[in-house]
């Protein structure tokens, strides 16, 4: 008989939390979940899904523009954001269900409450209630980060942005990084006059320079502003229920709603870690080695929480490899190397590997093909948009460092491009595959 309630405690129901719950619970382990909110966690309640349901939606926009030149007369075209918010929440409530459903079919008790850390071994509810377990799983994800201005109580962060009652005629977006970016993309999309303001001149850090710069460039064709080197200084709310920015350049901007997309922090306040040892970095993101073992040797951590990578595959792979380690006898470390990613702008960005200018500096000689061509799919387009597709390969080896992409469908192009990065394939390999035609992927063996 164990001393403990359960073999595991998984503090949060979200991507690495549900992952390692359910494989810690196949290799035999007793396991209980807390989940303060909904379980499925950022992904599935309010991120990477139905974030991705509104672009889909808003890409009617443009598709159905251009219809009619294909012969399709569209009459009484209209839209309405309630019923595409609703109808992406109701998926997501489905979602919901569908992940409950999997713990439960696992065993997992679910605990619907707040949990925090009493105690090496101990997990306290917020019913009061207090849980022992051999080994305590923090899986609770990150939280948006609001920079501190007066009045940004009258903004929103992207938890709020799916259930807006009404679509913002006018909508201000801050930050330059990928919530930004995304759903500037979206209300644009959708006939909301957007503007986003950032704090410097540089969009989307991680991504290859002249990559974001064609998408600044289509996104200003398609009329979203951009204010660089700006930042709030205070929001205030008029009686008609706008907002008015002052960007301290004492020409305030009028506004229905101000997003703010300045990154998110580790949601580790109030959990209670000192109560048990568990060390933090300076950010207030949970210190774990490769096991992603803390500071107490009966707690671990995954996911956003730990701010390595806050991405959705490499939170589900990080509980994953706890839970082969500590409870199916087959310790596993994550591979953080050629983490594909794409930015679903309209159109998308994706990029694998090393930037021009990241590969310059570790490699020095670099040979760069590219590929700057009009989509077919553009035909129709009244900006006469480009796609651009990169290869960045290493002169000495011949190996591919990286592959930078925009344009129609770049993240479904990507992640196949990716295996061949990782696979660690050459230019030459690429050159040998015979085209795929017609189609935007072919650009890929083609690449001058
Ligand atoms: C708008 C948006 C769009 C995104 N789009 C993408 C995308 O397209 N692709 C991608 O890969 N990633 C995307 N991400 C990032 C992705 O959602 C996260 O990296 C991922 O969800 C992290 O998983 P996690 O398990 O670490 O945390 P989460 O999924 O956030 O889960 C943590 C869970 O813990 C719960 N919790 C918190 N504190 C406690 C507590 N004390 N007790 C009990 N429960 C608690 C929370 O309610 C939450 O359910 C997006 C994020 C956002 C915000
Ligand atoms: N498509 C995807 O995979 C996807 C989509 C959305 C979110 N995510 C994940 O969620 C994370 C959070 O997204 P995000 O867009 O909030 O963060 P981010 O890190 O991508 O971008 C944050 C932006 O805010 C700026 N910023 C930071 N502090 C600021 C301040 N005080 N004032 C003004 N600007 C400031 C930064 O310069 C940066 O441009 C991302 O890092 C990403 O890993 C992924």
């Amino acid at each position: 008989m164990s001393d403990f309630d359960y073999d595991l405690f998984v503090m949060g129901a979200g991507s690495g939390g549900v992952r390692a719950a359910r494989i810690s619970a196949s290799h035999g382990a007793k396991v209980a979940v807390a989940e303060e909110h909904r379980v499925g966690g950022t992904c599935v309640i309010r991120g990477c899904v139905p974030k991705k349901m509104l672009v889909y939606g808003s890409m009617f926009a443009e598709e159905l523009g251009h219809a009619e030149n294909y012969g399709w007369d569209i009459e009484g075209k209209s839209f309405d954001w309630k019923r595409l918010r609703d109808f992406v929440n109701n998926d997501v409530d489905r979602l919901e269900g569908l992940y409950e459903k999997t713990l439960q079919s696992h065993e997992v008790d679910l605990f619907a409450e707040r949990a925090s850390i009493a105690g090496p071994n101990t997990v306290k509810l917020a019913s009061g209630r207090e849980v022992t377990a051999k080994k305590i799983l923090i899986a609770v994800g990150a939280w948006p980060a609001m920079p501190d201005f007066p009045g940004v109580e009258h903004c929103i962060s992207s938890n709020e942005v799916f259930h807006l009652e009404e679509k913002p005629n006018c909508l201000m977006v801050v930050g330059g990084g990928y919530i930004a970016m995304e759903f500037a993309g979206i209300f644009n999309a959708l006939g909301s006059e957007v503007t986003v303001v950032n704090r410097t001149d540089r969009i989307l850090r991680s991504y290859d320079e002249q990559i974001v710069d064609r998408m600044l460039h289509i996104a200003m064709g398609r009329g979203i502003n951009f204010k660089m080197h700006s930042k709030i200084a205070k929001v205030e709310k008029t009686d008609d229920g706008c907002l008015l920015v002052d960007l301290g350049d004492s020409n305030p901007l009028r506004v229905n709603q101000v997003l703010i997309a300045t990154g998110r922090k580790p949601k580790t306040d109030g959990l209670g870690l000192e109560n048990a040892g568990v060390a933090m970095d300076e950010k207030g993101a949970i210190k774990v080695d490769e096991y992603n073992r803390t500071s107490c040797q009966s707690i671990y951590a995954v996911g956003d929480v730990t701010d390595r990578v806050q991405l959705t595959p490499v939170a589900i792979r990080e509980g994953h490899a706890f839970a082969d380690t500590v409870f199916g006898n087959n310790p596993r470390t994550v591979d953080y190397d050629h983490i594909p990613s794409a930015v679903f702008t309209q159109p998308p960005l994706a990029g694998v590997g090393l930037t021009e200018r990241d590969a310059k500096n570790q490699y020095g000689n670099v040979k760069v093909y590219s590929s700057d061509f009009r989509p077919m799919k553009n035909m129709f387009n009244p900006h006469a948009e480009r796609g651009h597709y990169k290869m960045i390969v290493d002169e000495a080896s011949e190996k591919i460092l990286g592959i930078h992409m925009i344009g129609p469908e770049s993240p479904e192009i990507l992640q196949v491009a990716a295996v061949a990065v990782k696979a660690g394939l050459t230019k030459q390999a690429f050159d040998d595959t015979m085209a795929l035609h017609p189609s935007m992927a072919e650009e890929l063996v083609l690449l001058k």
